[in-house]
C-alpha cells in the first residue's frame, strides 16, 4: 500500500492517518468527522519517529514510514504520550525495526511494559534532557497530566517545532489539508474545543503550567498528535489553549433541558425568548436527551451563561440530565453563572438535585429557582422569565 505523506520540512514528513470509522474516541465521545492520529519522521543524519498511531491504521503507518526510509534503518521511537491512540503500534514498528531505541520518561517506560511487554532499547530522558539526532536535537519538557502522568513535548531547536502530543490537538479529521493556512477554520475551532472541553479540560491547571513553562520558546511551528500542524500562526493556538485552561468564558447563556412529556421545555422556551428581549445573542438551546452531551459541553465551555431544567425522574433529577451534571463536574468546569429550573407531579426532587450540584461546582448561583407542578402555571412561567432576567444582568454586569 502506498499512501501519502507530506513533508513539513526538509527532512520532517507527516505521515499521520485519518480515521473515519470509529464512531466513538476513548468509547464515549462521538468522532461526527473524524479524528486524525497524527505522526512524524524526521530522516535527517539520524532517523526517529516521533508518536506513531491507533493500532487500526497500523498498515497505513508502516507504509508511510517505510516509504520514506527505504533501506535506512529507525534510530529512534520517541514517546511523547502513551495513550493507546498513539502508542497502539509501537510494538509493530520495534517488530519492523527490532535495534530502534525507544525514547521516553520513567514513567513512559513503566506503560511500554504494562500496556505492551516491552522492555529493552530504551532511552529514559528527564526534563531538559536533550536527543542529539545530528543535524538537529530534540529537547524534552515533561507536561504531567496533559493528558496523561507520562505526556511529554519535545523542541526541534533547527526549524524551532515543538511536537506538544495531546496539547494544541483538537477532533476533526484532515480532509485534504494538514496545515492551518490550509483548512476552514470555523469548522476546526469547534472541533479543537470540543476535544478541548470533553479530553484535556480537567486538566486545564496542568495545561497553564505547560504553557508557563514553554513560554520561553521560540516557537515557529506546532506539530500535535491530533489535528492541523501550525505552522503559519502557532501563537493562535496557544491563545486558545490559554483562554480555555483560563477558564474565560464569552458572553451568552446554554440553556439544557430534560423533559418527558414536555412541560419542562415550556420553562426553558420562556427563559430564551426573555434572554433575548434583554439583548443576549448567543443563546443556545439543547434537548439533554437528544444531544450528545459531548457538544453540550463543548458549547458550555464556550459561554459564562448556564441555565439547567429537569423534571423529576424517582426522587431525583431526569438520568441524562443527571448524567450532563455528572460530567460537567468531571470536568471541572468552572467560571459559571448558573441557573436552575424544573418540574415535577407528587414529591418533587429535581430542582433540590441541581441546587445540590450549584453548591459543589461554586458557581455564581441565580438563586431564584422555580419548581413547576405538572404544567407550569403563568406564575411559574413569570419566575423563569426573573432568571433569565437576572441572568442577563449578571452576564452584562
Ligand atoms: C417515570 C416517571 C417518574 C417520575 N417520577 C417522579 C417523582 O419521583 N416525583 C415527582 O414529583 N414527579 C415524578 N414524575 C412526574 C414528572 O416529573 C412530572 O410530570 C413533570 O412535570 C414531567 O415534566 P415533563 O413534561 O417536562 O416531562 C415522574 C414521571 C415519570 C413519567
Amino acid at each position: 500500500m502506498n499512501t501519502l505523506s507530506v513533508k513539513i520540512t526538509d527532512n520532517l514528513h507527516y505521515i499521520g492517518v485519518n480515521d473515519r470509522e470509529t464512531h466513538l474516541f476513548e468509547n464515549m465521545w462521538p468522532l461526527d468527522n473524524g479524528i486524525s492520529y497524527n505522526s512524524y519522521l524526521i530522516d535527517g543524519e539520524k532517523t526517529a519517529l516521533l508518536d506513531t498511531v491507533k493500532i487500526t491504521k497500523v498498515d497505513n503507518l508502516l507504509s508511510k514510514l517505510t516509504g520514506i526510509l527505504g533501506d535506512r534503518k529507525l534510530d529512534y521511537l520517541v514517546i511523547h504520550h502513551m495513550e493507546p491512540d498513539h502508542s497502539g503500534s509501537i510494538k509493530s514498528v520495534v517488530d519492523m525495526y527490532p535495534e530502534v531505541t525507544l525514547v521516553g520518561n520513567k514513567k513512559t517506560q513503566d506503560f511500554l511494559e504494562a500496556f505492551y511487554g516491552i522492555t529493552g532499547n530504551f532511552l529514559e530522558v528527564k526534563e531538559g534532557d536533550s536527543l542529539d539526532l545530528g543535524d538537529r536535537k530534540l529537547t524534552f519538557y515533561m507536561t504531567p497530566m496533559v493528558h496523561w502522568p507520562e505526556s511529554m513535548v519535545s523542541f526541534d531547536d533547527k526549524d524551532k517545532i515543538l511536537f506538544s502530543q495531546d496539547a494544541f490537538g483538537g477532533f476533526g479529521a484532515l480532509d485534504g489539508p494538514i496545515f492551518d493556512d490550509e483548512i476552514n477554520w470555523d469548522f476546526y475551532e469547534s472541533e479543537t474545543r470540543r476535544y478541548y472541553s470533553n479530553i484535556v479540560g480537567k486538566h486545564s491547571k496542568q495545561v497553564q503550567m505547560a504553557i508557563k513553562k514553554l513560554e520561553k520558546l521560540e516557537i515557529s511551528m506546532i506539530c500535535p498528535v491530533h489535528g492541523p500542524v501550525w505552522r503559519s500562526k502557532p501563537e493562535k493556538i496557544i491563545e486558545l489553549y490559554d483562554k480555555w485552561s483560563k477558564y474565560d468564558t464569552d458572553e451568552g447563556v446554554v440553556i439544557v433541558y430534560g423533559t418527558m412529556y414536555g412541560n419542562t421545555s415550556i420553562m426553558a422556551e420562556t427563559i430564551a425568548r426573555v434572554l433575548a428581549e434583554e439583548g443576549i445573542k448567543n443563546i443556545k438551546m439543547y434537548d439533554v436527551s437528544k444531544t450528545h452531551v459531548s457538544h453540550i459541553i463543548n458549547e458550555v465551555w464556550k459561554y459564562k451563561g448556564l441555565i439547567l431544567g429537569s423534571c423529576t425522574y424517582n426522587n431525583g433529577l431526569f438520568p441524562p440530565m443527571k448524567h450532563l451534571v455528572n460530567v460537567i463536574q468531571m470536568n471541572n468546569m468552572r467560571n459559571h453563572i448558573l441557573g436552575v429550573f424544573g418540574s415535577y407531579s407528587w414529591s418533587g426532587g429535581a430542582v433540590k438535585s441541581l441546587r445540590g450540584f450549584a453548591e459543589t461546582c461554586e458557581y455564581d448561583f441565580i438563586e431564584n429557582v422555580v419548581e413547576a407542578k405538572c404544567s407550569p402555571t403563568v406564575e411559574d412561567l413569570d419566575k423563569c422569565a426573573e432568571i433569565a432576567k437576572e441572568m442577563a444582568k449578571r452576564l452584562k454586569a
